[in-house]
Order: C-alpha cells, then sequence, then structure tokens
C-alpha cells in the first residue's frame, strides 16, 4: 500500500490490479489530477495476481476493511492467466462487489461522435446510440452457489445456480425506473429469458409490473436476452434503459460496448446507491493479458470510469469537464494509432 494525500477532498482507494488493469488505471488518475479541482488523496492497493503468489490470499480481511473506509474505489481489472480462472475474479473482484452491496452495476453506451462503429449506423440507428445498461450486481449465477460431483469422470456433474431475490430484482428494478424517469425518453426494457427461465424470469417479470406502477411516466417493455443481441446490432436505438440480471448484463454490456466503438471505450459503476460503502469504479473490460505490457490498451473507458466516480460523489461540473475532453478526443481521434499513454496525455492535456 502506497499512499499519496493531498487537500482532503476525495478519499480515494486505487486498484491497478492485473494484465492493462496498471496501465489504464495510471491514464485514469492523469486525467483526475488534471481536473485540478479534485483534490484527491489517494491509497493504491496492490490486489492481484503478483500478491495472490506471494501470499496465498487474494483479499485479506484487513485490507477489505480498509477499502470501506474510503469515498470510493478505481479499479483497473483482475484476472492473470498465471491464476487458475475464477479465483481472483471471485475471491477478488466479486467478493469486492459483493461485501460493499454493488448491487447497481451501471454501463453507459453511447456512441459519441466521431467515434466508428462496426455497425451503419445511419441506417440502423440514425438518431445515434444512447443507453444505459442497469445490470443487477450481487446475485445471478455469480454467487457461487454451485458444486461439482465426480470431476474428471465421464459422469461429473456441475451445477451453477442463479440466485434472484425478490429483495435483490426490486432494488435494481427500482433504481432502473428511477434513472429512465430522468431521461429524455423514459423507457425501461427488461432483459431475460423467461420463456425458459421461468423461475426467476417471472420473478424479474412481476417486479418490473409491480415496480412500475410506481412510475406511471415511465414506459417498459421486454425483450427475451437472445432476441436483444439482434437488436443491438440491427435495431439499438430501441433501448433507452435496460435492465437485467448479473450473468445477462455481463455478456450484454460487452455486446454494447463493441456497438458503440469498442470495449476500450465502455466505463462502468459498481454502486451501492444508499452510500452506506464505497463504490467501485472500472472500465468494463477486463485484464487483456493478450496485449497487456504492450501499451496498446486504450484507457477511454478508465477515464469515464473517473468521470462516473466524481459525478457519483456529487463533483457533476469535474465529470462533465471529463467527458467533453473525452469527446473531444474521441471526435478528432480518426484511424490515428496512439499509445496507451499518449491518450491519456491527449486527454488531460484538454482540461
Ligand atoms: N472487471 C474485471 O476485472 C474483469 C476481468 N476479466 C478478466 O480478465 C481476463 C481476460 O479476460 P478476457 O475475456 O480476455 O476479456 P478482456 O476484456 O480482458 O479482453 C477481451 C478483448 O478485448 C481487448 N481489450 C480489452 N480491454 C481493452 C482496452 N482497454 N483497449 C483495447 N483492447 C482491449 C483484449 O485485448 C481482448 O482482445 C480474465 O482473467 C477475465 O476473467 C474479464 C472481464 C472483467
Ligand atoms: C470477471 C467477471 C467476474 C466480471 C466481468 O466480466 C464483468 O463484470 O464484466
Ligand atoms: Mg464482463
Amino acid at each position: 500500500m502506497t499512499e499519496n494525500s493531498s487537500a482532503d477532498t476525495i478519499n480515494l482507494a486505487v486498484i491497478g490490479g492485473d494484465g492493462i488493469g496498471p496501465e489504464v488505471v495510471a491514464e485514469g488518475l492523469k486525467v483526475l489530477d488534471a481536473v485540478s479541482e479534485a483534490k484527491v488523496a489517494r491509497t493504491e492497493y496492490d490486489l492481484g495476481a503478483r500478491r495472490w503468489h506471494e501470499t496465498g490470499e487474494a483479499l485479506p480481511e484487513s485490507v477489505l476493511e480498509e477499502l470501506r473506509g474510503h469515498d470510493a474505489i478505481l479499479l483497473g481489472a483482475i484476472g492473470d492467466p498465471s491464476v487458475p480462472s475464477g479465483v481472483l475474479e471471485r475471491q477478488l473482484l466479486l467478493r469486492i462487489r459483493f461485501e460493499l452491496d454493488h448491487h447497481v452495476n451501471l454501463r453507459p453506451a453511447k456512441l459519441y461522435p466521431g467515434v466508428r462503429s462496426p455497425l451503419d449506423v445511419a441506417a440502423v440507428a440514425p438518431d445515434g446510440i444512447d443507453f444505459v445498461v442497469v445490470r443487477e450486481g450481487t446475485e445471478g449465477p455469480y454467487t457461487g452457489n454451485g458444486g461439482a460431483l465426480r470431476v474428471g469422470t465421464p459422469n461429473e456433474l456441475a451445477t451453477e445456480v442463479s440466485v434472484n431475490t425478490r429483495f435483490g430484482a426490486e432494488r435494481v428494478v427500482r433504481d432502473a425506473f428511477a434513472r429512465a424517469q430522468q431521461r429524455d425518453r423514459k423507457k425501461l426494457t427488461l432483459l431475460h429469458k423467461h420463456n425458459v427461465l421461468s423461475f426467476a424470469g417471472h420473478l424479474w417479470r412481476r417486479t418490473v409490473e409491480e415496480v412500475g406502477a410506481e412510475f406511471p411516466d415511465v414506459s417498459h417493455d421486454y425483450a427475451h436476452i437472445d432476441a436483444a443481441t439482434i437488436y443491438l446490432v440491427n435495431d439499438p436505438s430501441r433501448f433507452d434503459v435496460i435492465v437485467t440480471d448479473n450473468l445477462f448484463g455481463d455478456i450484454v454490456t460487452d455486446l454494447a460496448a463493441a456497438v458503440t466503438g469498442g470495449i476500450g471505450l465502455a466505463a462502468s459503476g459498481n454502486i451501492n446507491p444508499s452510500r452506506e460503502t464505497p463504490s467501485m469504479f472500472e472500465p468494463v473490460h477486463g485484464s487483456a493479458p493478450d496485449i497487456a505490457g504492450q501499451g496498446k490498451a486504450d484507457p477511454t473507458a478508465t477515464v469515464l470510469s473517473v468521470a462516473m466516480l466524481l459525478a457519483h460523489l456529487g463533483r457533476t461540473d469535474e465529470a462533465a469537464r471529463i467527458e467533453s475532453a473525452v469527446a473531444a478526443d474521441l471526435a478528432e481521434r480518426g484511424d490515428a494509432v496512439r499509445s496507451t499513454c499518449e491518450v491519456g496525455d491527449a486527454i488531460a492535456a484538454r482540461l
């Protein structure tokens, strides 16, 4: 742990993590520093593969307790090929999300002017693409509720149970309706698969109907998750606010990132709206071992995550300035190939 304190405005925990995580976080912090009003007391935590190899622990209890004492957390990415798949993801990343009750996983999907989408945008979304996914962050099949029998034998059996509580669905659905109410189009779409996953699907569907009655000015509809992947490609502007479970939300937000210019631009917040614990902001992408250490990672997603962090803390002016700087940079970027550091420098220079 290393500390870098200045005026005590934002008490920020920083977890670079693995692979490209520290590379993109460095640029996020560069931009944060460039927003001059943002006085930040920073605590950097060395968590991830290196620490796990050294100590056998992914997230010591004492570190988790320290994290609780911050205003917010900025995370790069977790996961490394040298560690068995799932260990760091579960014991570090998901543990933070679950322990800090980050039940609203907020993932905006916006096609910025000048950014190239693989879609024929003029044809399929002439008014642009701008929607937000509210992904449930603490339940679903990610809770580790499952098991395996007769592992390695021809009779192996594995289960991974999706946990869906009325409490969990209701609070995230209400959050999503409230967000939809603040937007121009005031529309919410539930994505699920209730034609097959009928126990959980009907719980979500009934929850949307019931909570929707509290928001008469917000319209709502439904799409099966498989059909939604079609609509995201051939009619993305039908979406305004999407609400969905943890797994579907994970998958659909990688697709949303792809259609809005790439995973290197997609920001997210793991939010506990009650503010009883610090929320955590991170790019949607992972540690990208295929490009780690090469200066190729696009840090824009992390920079936009920093803007989300500031907005969450009520520092909306600084958040808006960062988003404007990113938008201006994206508008001019074209097909130029720039390093991770050069992108961070260019955005910071605009501040
Ligand atoms: N929140 C987190 O910390 C997450 C961690 N992971 C972990 O990351 C590791 C790698 O997972 P993958 O499935 O490969 O997903 P990934 O998101 O790391 O990479 C997928 C593809 O996107 C590219 N990419 C990712 N970020 C980029 C960026 N900023 N700029 C340019 N290209 C970028 C990668 O090069 C790769 O081709 C795994 O251990 C996985 O569990 C995956 C997703 C989220
Ligand atoms: C690595 C997973 C635990 C998470 C993930 O892919 C995500 O949150 O997007
Ligand atoms: Mg993901």
